[in-house]
Formats: structure tokens, C-alpha cells, sequence
């Protein structure tokens, strides 16, 4: 039986060893320490003595503390100081008892030096810390309730000091590694001992927590780091721990990489870190308070406020991610999971960007495109008071050879009053004529033309049209047209329903049909006047000036003459002796000679100023055509040209337009990629590299057509196959090739109807071939410009020349027989005589009987004219071919 030593006999009598050292040396019994070992008659008769606990009890409790022992592990897993708390309120002081006593008789049953340097160093490195600093007021309760379970009374008496000294032992404190022990004395290694302590730091760490007593917890852990193998975790948890209380269980990965666990751990000290501000700190420190509470403010924050992006009226996916802030993938995701299959670099519309940015919560504006030219152009409201009556500017529109031209004629010749001033009249595009001393102003230009590019820049040019309608012939299609240019340009519209002296002229049938385009004439109740003219007798053609005048009346047509000019280009033109020559219309101010005025890309100085009858003038006021010199360059008919102060800001005026032009342009040139077009965008430096779809029959010539158009690439130039397959072309192919301004070239494969429906829309040449060289040798000639188009001749039919008719004006006509196929209008010939090719042209008309007709099929008769050959003989035989473009 193992001797007991004078330290666990007191332990059990719940005296000091001192004390019990004192009585055994009263006994006479020799001992040196509180560790020698006492014989049993010693004990028997000092436990008659002082106790009354036989070692049986002794033997008892042990028995039951080993069936709890299990519960022990339970406590140590328990991380919280509260929970610990409860674990030392309930079973602690019992446990603690327990807990020492299998610690004893382990050491008794020890078979390993282990335990004995386990227990050396233990009780040196726990008691200190772990009695004072682990037992808080609660656990001493808690004790001394055990300690009455235990009939000890001294153990009160003691105090707490003595507590503390009883439990220097540790093992109430390390309890939990008292547990760990026994596993390791139970023979599972020496790893393990790495555990323990660790184990045990845990412990101390909860329960020094507990008793906030950190000078000893730092002791107890620099003690116990003394014992471990290693150092370099430990460190790591000691750092964790001198400001962590939370629980952390580094130690169930000790597998870890080194270098990932520094970063783990640091992330994690940091998690930690926020943990114990928010969880210990509370409170104390107002500031981690509110750095805790940041990030869920800035949650908060983003949650309620909605991104709102400005984008243009057009934009490709790249750039609208860019502004939402996104992966370009994440839209195009977003939008394949809707079924839309798109490419980041494919353009959308405003509202399709919208749609999709909705999707991700973010609201759009359209971008206000400032037009730089149109706030250059921008003008402030002209003081009314300034103004000036000015003369109207007229048009003349109407249907084909209703007679325009004759009746604009007929104006000025019967209004020419001032023949006698010498002036022939010059044809500026626009004249001015005077009635009954008021000036009114014509513009020769065809009335739609004149609303068309006359409006370029939102200016009219013209305050009333004169819609010319043939009294014999009526509204006819293009007398429609004009009708709807007048109204959408907002103008006057006055009737001259012309030719009157014609015997078929029908005035009222006019009036009917015009009535149906809501020009109703006033001797009808309506608003529109109707002036029957003749251009030929000059019937009505005073009436129709009375009532032009009238209407220009009406409208009170006024300009400030008084300011810089302002006005529109009508015709410009490059005179080889004059240099640039423009007719313009000035519609605001005057012009002077030697004044400074921009038109569009064109500047320069007033040099000389001519009106429509050749005579200089020095001045042109409201409403007046002059013809200008001086300019630098020769403007767009329709451009605006404003007056301007010198002739710097003119300059700096027509080159804004220049760089806002070359910006349009570049826009423009942004068209999609076509062979045809290639070397023309290789030279102008648009283009750097060739994107190209390969699409074949097998899988061996996509590959041999990618090998051959890569090597290509030239110093110019780069050649990128970014697509290569095999099967028909498909709708994927020319979206994709669209996206990347790319060009389709399909090796004995055919485009698919979608396909050949969007490369139609999105402008994507999809070139076909039969032949590979062809296609290589296509690419390599359209990367030099030299690209031709290739065709070939298409047999349309046979026909026998029956008759011939001679007709004067036209020459001899082949009254022919259809055999086979069909005759087309527009085709070419091969007239074959005996075999011989005798004439082989175009075909000049092609009728049936008298009509024209655009084809003649097999069986039927027609008439045939060749052009510029008349040598037509009966049988003569008649081939009628076409050249169509066909596949390489
Ligand atoms: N009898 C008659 N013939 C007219 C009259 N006005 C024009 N014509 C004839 O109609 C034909 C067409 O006249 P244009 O003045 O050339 O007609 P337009 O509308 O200017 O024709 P386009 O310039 O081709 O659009 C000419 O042969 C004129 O001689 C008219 O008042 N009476």
C-alpha cells in the first residue's frame, strides 16, 4: 500500500501542513517536508487524533468521483465564465474534491515519472494564480458549502487563505486538466501534454476572467508557456489572449499551416478584436462602441440609398457595367439567365440599359447630349420693339411638270421692274421680285428639297409655299408630298392651280381633291387661298403676288435689320476665279461687306456682295439673297452662317464645327466591318484588327481557313479568328460577330434564315465560299483594296425575232417571240445570228404592245429595242443573260 504524505493527510484532516508538520514533530515523528511520507501507524493515530474520516470514506468518495469523472470533461469544454460559474455553483466545490483525491490516488497508481514532473510543475505554476485569482466569492461559497458536506470545519476557519493554500495543489483549479492528466497518464502520449496546457490556459483564462485577477493569470501563463513544447502557438493564443476573453479553440487544428494560420489568426485576432470590444468593453469605450456600430450605420446606409447613374442614349454592356460599378459578367449573366444572349461589348439602348440596371437597383438619366454646335448657334429672344416688317420668302412645290419652273418664270418676268438697272437675271438659287413696291423673295429650290436641307439646323428658309397644281392633271402623288413637307415644316401654303388655259382644265376637281389633304378653299369655307394662274398666258399671276403679299401680311413677318446678320447658306460652289461662292438668304441683321461670318466648316471675311441680278451691293438686310465671296471654304447648302465679331471668333467658330464634325463622323464610321470596306478603314486608321467568324463543313477546314487567314496578318493589320466552328451560321455567330465588329466567313456552309435576317439589320458581311484560297485570297485582296466583286453570267431565256418595225426617234424595233425563260427589262442581250454573236448590249426597252413592261415570260410576245443597235434581222435569235455576284 502506498504511504501517504504528510501534505494529503492534512489535506484530508483540513489542517496546514505547518500544523500538521508541528503535531508529527510533537509526536516525534521525523519529517523533513510536507512531501515525506508518514508510516501508518502515524497516520492511523494522528487521524484519531485531529480526524474523523477514516481512509474507507476516503476510499468511497473516490469511487464516486470516478464515476463523475466523466462530467469533469463537460466542464472543461465549457467556455463561457458564466457558464463556469454555474459549473462551480453546482458541481464545482464536490468536483474540485473529487477532482484532487483521483489526482492522489493517481499519483499513488502512477506508473510513469510523467505525472510526477506533471504534478511538480503544476502545483507550481497553478497555485499562486489559479487559487487567488480563480475563486471568486461565489466559488468560496460554493466551497465551504462542500467543505460542510465534508465535516470539515477547519477548512472555514481557514479563510480563504487557507483555501487557497489548500487548493494549492491545483487540482480544485485545474480540475479540468487534472481530467487531461489521467488521459495522458492513462499512457496516450506525450502530444498530448501539448493539449493540456493549453487546456489548462483555457481554464485559467475563463476563471481568471472571472476573478479578473490578470497579474496572476499572466504569471500562471508564463509558468505554464515555461512547459510547453510549443512556444510559437502558445505565443500566438498569449497575444489572443491578452485581450481576448472569448473563447477561441485554436489547439483543433493543429495541423495547420504555419503561414496560413499567422493570416487566420490575424483575421481572426482582428474578428476577436471586434468581438471583445463589442462583447467586454461595452460601455467602458464609447469610441469602439461607435466604431462597432459604423459598419451597420453604413449597411444601413447603402440599403437605402439607390445608385443613379447618367448614360447616353447608346451604350455597350462594358460601359454600362463600368458605371453601375459591376462585372460586365454579372450583367451578361444576369442576362442569359433571362435568355438574352449578349457580349459585353454589344451596344444597347437607353432603355434596355435601363432595364437591366433596374435589375441591379440602380435608377438611370439619359444623358443630355450637348449638340455644340446648336448652343454655338443658341440665340437669345429678340426685342420685338427692334423689329422690322421684312419680305416674305417664298417656294414654289408641287407634283413632276405641273409647271414650277414656268410659273416661277412667269413671276419674274412680269415683275421684273427694274430691267432698266441693267440686271440679267443670275441664277443664285433665289430671286427677289417686287409688287406694288413690297418685295417678295423666291427660292428656286425644289419646295421639298428647300424644307429638307433648308431645315438641317431646325431654320426654315421659306414663309409660304406656293403648291403648284396642274389644273388638267390634279393632286398627284408628289403634289401630296409637298402638301405634308409644308405642314410638318409649319409654312403657308398657298394654291396655284396652274395651266387654267388648258381646255382640260378642271379648277373645281382640284379644289375637291385638295380638300381631302384639308386644304379647303375659302370661297368653300375654308382658310386655304386657291389662285387659278396660267404660266403661259400669266393669267392670275398678279392675283397670286396680291396674295402672297396678303398671307405674308398675315404672318407679320419681322427681323431686328439692326444687329449682326444672320442667315441661311442656300448654294455654295468652288469658282475657279472667285474661290468659294455661296448664295446665302439673310434672314436677321444685315450684312456687310468686310464683315466677319462663319457658315459651318467655312469662315472668312466679307469680300464682295452680289444680289440676284448681278449687282454688288455693299448691304444685304431681312429676307434678301446675296451671293457672297470671302470665304475660306465652301459651306453645305442649308448650313446657318451667323455674323460675327471679328474674324478670330469666326475662325474659332468653324473650327468647333470642325472637330464636332470629325466627331459625328468618326461615330458614323463606327459601321460595321465588311470586307468591301476594309482597306478604306485600314487606310483612315480605324481599323488595327480584322475580327473574323469561321464557319465550315468539317472541323479540318475551320481549322486550315483560321491557320491560313492568321498568317495574314500584316504591320497593319491584325487577323483574329474570334470564333471558329462547324454547322450552318447561326444567329450566335452574327450577334457575336456583330458585337466584335467582326466578319463571317463560311466555308461550304449557308447562313441560317435568323442569321441571314440579322446580319441584314446589324450589317454583318458574311462572305461564302466554295473554295478555301478563295477566301484567303479574298481577305489578303481586301486588305490591300483590292477586292472585286466577282460575277457571273446568268442565261434569263431564249427568244426568235419575228418582225422588225423601224420607228423614227427610236430605230428598229425586234417584234420577238419568247421561247424559254424570261425577258427582263434591264437585262443584257446576245443577239446570235447563224450562230454568231453579231451584237451583245443592253436591251433599251422592252415592250408589249405599246407599254413598257419590266418582263416578258416564255410564250408571249414583246417587242424589243437594243441600244445603239438597229441591225435586226427576222430569225435573228435572242438571248437574254444577267451578271449576278456570286460566291467565291
Ligand atoms: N398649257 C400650259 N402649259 C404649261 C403651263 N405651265 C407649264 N406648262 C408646261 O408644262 C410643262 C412642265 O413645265 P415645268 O415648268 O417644266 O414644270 P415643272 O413642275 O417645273 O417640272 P419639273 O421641273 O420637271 O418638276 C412644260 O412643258 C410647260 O411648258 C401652263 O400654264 N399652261
Amino acid at each position: 500500500m502506498t504511504k501517504i504524505r504528510v501534505h494529503e493527510l492534512a489535506k484530508e484532516l483540513g489542517m496546514e501542513n505547518k500544523v500538521l508538520m508541528d503535531v508529527l514533530k510533537k509526536k516525534e515523528v521525523d519529517v523533513k517536508s510536507h512531501m515525506s511520507t508518514l508510516e501508518d501507524d502515524v497516520v492511523a493515530s494522528i487521524r484519531s487524533a485531529y480526524g474523523k474520516k477514516h481512509p474507507a470514506a476516503n476510499q468511497e468518495t473516490k469511487a464516486e468521483e470516478k464515476q463523475e469523472a466523466p462530467k469533469k470533461k463537460n466542464i472543461v469544454q465549457v467556455f463561457r465564465p458564466q457558464n463556469l460559474k454555474n459549473g462551480s455553483r453546482q458541481g464545482g466545490r464536490p468536483n474540485g474534491q473529487r477532482a484532487q483525491r483521483p489526482g492522489q490516488n493517481q499519483q499513488g497508481q502512477r506508473p510513469t515519472g510523467n505525472q510526477g514532473q506533471n504534478q511538480g510543475q503544476r502545483p507550481a505554476a497553478n497555485q499562486g494564480s489559479q487559487n487567488q485569482g480563480q475563486r471568486p466569492a461565489a466559488n468560496q461559497g460554493s466551497q465551504n458549502q462542500g467543505q460542510r458536506q465534508t465535516a470539515n470545519q477547519n477548512q472555514n476557519q481557514g479563510g480563504q487563505n487557507q483555501q487557497g493554500q489548500r487548493s494549492a495543489s491545483g487540482q480544485r483549479n485545474s480540475r479540468p486538466f487534472n481530467n487531461n492528466n489521467n488521459g495522458n497518464r492513462n499512457g496516450q502520449g506525450g502530444g498530448h501534454n501539448d493539449r493540456r496546457p493549453n487546456g489548462d490556459n483555457r481554464n485559467n483564462r475563463f476563471q481568471g476572467n472571472q476573478g479578473g485577477r490578470s497579474d496572476d493569470r499572466r504569471d500562471n501563463r508564463r509558468d505554464n508557456r515555461d512547459n510547453r513544447d510549443n512556444r510559437n502557438r502558445d505565443n500566438r493564443r498569449r497575444d489572443e489572449r491578452s485581450s481576448i476573453p472569448a473563447p477561441v479553440v485554436p489547439e483543433q487544428k493543429p495541423s495547420r499551416n504555419k503561414t496560413k494560420d499567422k493570416e487566420k489568426d490575424h483575421k481572426k485576432q482582428e474578428r476577436l478584436d471586434d468581438d471583445f470590444v463589442g462583447k467586454s468593453r461595452k460601455g467602458k469605450n464609447q469610441k469602439n462602441q461607435a466604431e462597432i456600430k459604423k459598419p451597420q450605420k453604413q449597411e444601413k446606409k447603402k440599403e437605402e440609398t439607390i445608385k443613379q447613374i447618367v448614360i447616353p442614349e447608346s451604350l455597350t454592356i462594358q460601359e454600362l457595367a463600368d458605371k453601375m460599378k459591376v462585372v460586365p459578367s454579372v450583367i451578361v449573366k444576369k442576362l442569359f439567365m433571362q435568355g438574352k444572349m449578349v457580349t459585353v461589348n454589344q451596344e444597347v439602348d437607353y432603355d434596355t440599359a435601363e432595364e437591366i440596371a433596374m435589375e441591379f437597383d440602380v435608377l438611370c438619366e439619359k444623358e443630355e447630349v450637348v449638340d455644340v454646335i446648336e448652343e454655338l448657334l443658341k440665340e437669345d429672344e429678340e426685342d420685338e420693339s427692334k423689329m422690322v416688317k421684312r419680305p416674305p420668302v417664298v417656294c414654289v412645290m408641287g407634283h413632276v411638270d405641273h409647271g414650277k419652273t414656268s410659273l416661277l418664270d412667269a413671276i419674274r418676268d412680269t415683275n421684273v421692274t427694274d430691267r432698266e438697272a441693267g440686271g440679267i437675271t443670275q441664277h443664285i438659287g433665289a430671286s427677289v421680285v417686287t409688287v406694288n413696291g413690297e418685295k417678295i423673295t423666291f427660292l428656286d429650290t425644289p419646295g421639298h428639297e428647300a424644307f429638307t436641307s433648308m431645315r438641317m439646323r431646325g431654320a426654315n428658309s421659306t414663309d409660304i409655299a406656293i403648291l403648284v397644281v396642274a389644273a388638267d392633271d390634279g393632286v398627284m402623288p408628289q403634289t401630296v408630298e409637298a402638301i405634308n413637307h409644308a405642314k410638318a415644316a409649319g409654312i403657308e401654303i398657298v394654291v396655284a392651280i396652274n395651266k387654267i388655259d388648258k381646255p382640260s382644265a378642271n379648277v373645281d376637281r382640284v379644289k375637291q381633291e385638295l380638300a381631302e389633304y384639308e386644304l379647303i378653299p375659302e370661297d368653300w369655307g375654308g382658310s386655304t387661298i386657291f389662285v387659278p394662274v396660267s404660266a403661259h398666258t400669266k393669267e392670275g399671276i398678279p392675283e397670286l403676288m396680291e396674295m402672297l403679299l396678303l398671307t405674308a401680311e398675315m404672318l407679320e413677318l419681322k427681323a431686328n435689320p439692326n444687329r449682326r446678320a444672320r442667315g441661311l447658306v442656300i448654294e455654295a460652289e468652288l469658282d475657279k476665279g472667285k474661290g468659294s461662292v455661296a448664295t446665302v438668304l439673310v434672314q436677321k441683321g444685315t450684312l456687310r461687306i468686310g464683315d466677319s461670318i462663319a457658315a459651318g466648316s467655312a469662315h472668312g471675311k466679307v469680300r464682295a456682295m452680289m444680289d440676284d441680278k448681278g449687282r454688288r451691293v455693299k448691304e444685304a438686310g431681312p429676307s434678301m439673297p446675296v451671293e457672297i465671296l470671302g470665304l475660306n471654304d465652301v459651306p453645305n447648302a442649308g448650313e446657318i452662317f451667323v455674323g460675327c465679331k471679328n474674324e478670330k471668333e469666326a475662325r474659332s467658330f468653324s473650327d468647333t464645327f470642325i472637330s464636332q464634325n470629325r466627331v459625328k463622323l468618326l461615330d458614323d464610321t463606327k459601321s460595321k466591318m465588311s470586307l468591301d470596306d476594309l482597306f478604306t478603314q485600314i487606310q483612315e486608321g480605324n481599323l488595327k484588327e480584322l475580327g473574323i467568324v469561321v464557319k465550315a463543313d468539317v472541323q479540318g477546314s475551320v481549322e486550315a481557313l483560321k491557320q491560313s487567314l492568321l498568317k495574314l496578318t500584316n504591320d497593319e493589320v491584325v487577323i483574329k479568328i474570334i470564333h471558329g466552328g462547324v454547322g450552318a451560321i447561326n444567329e450566335s455567330d452574327v450577334i457575336l460577330a456583330s458585337a466584335s465588329n467582326a466578319i463571317i466567313i463560311g466555308f461550304n456552309v449557308r447562313p441560317d434564315a435568323t442569321a441571314k435576317e440579322i446580319a441584314e439589320r446589324e450589317g454583318v458581311d458574311i462572305r461564302l465560299y466554295r473554295v478555301i484560297y478563295n477566301a484567303i485570297e479574298d481577305v489578303e485582296a481586301a486588305m490591300k483594296g483590292m477586292l472585286d466583286p466577282v460575277f457571273e453570267e446568268k442565261v434569263l431565256g431564249h427568244a426568235e425575232v419575228r418582225q422588225t418595225f423601224k420607228a423614227s426617234g427610236v430605230g428598229t424595233i425586234a417584234g420577238a417571240y419568247v421561247q424559254d425563260g424570261v425577258f427582263e427589262r434591264s437585262c443584257q442581250v446576245r443577239l446570235v445570228r447563224d450562230g454568231i454573236v453579231v451584237f451583245e448590249g443592253p436591251l433599251a426597252s422592252l415592250k408589249r404592245f405599246k407599254d413598257d413592261v419590266k418582263e416578258v415570260k416564255a410564250g408571249y410576245e414583246c417587242g424589243f429595242v437594243f441600244e445603239n443597235y438597229n441591225d435586226i434581222k427576222e430569225g435573228d435569235q435572242v438571248e437574254a443573260y444577267k451578271m449576278v455576284e456570286v460566291e467565291r
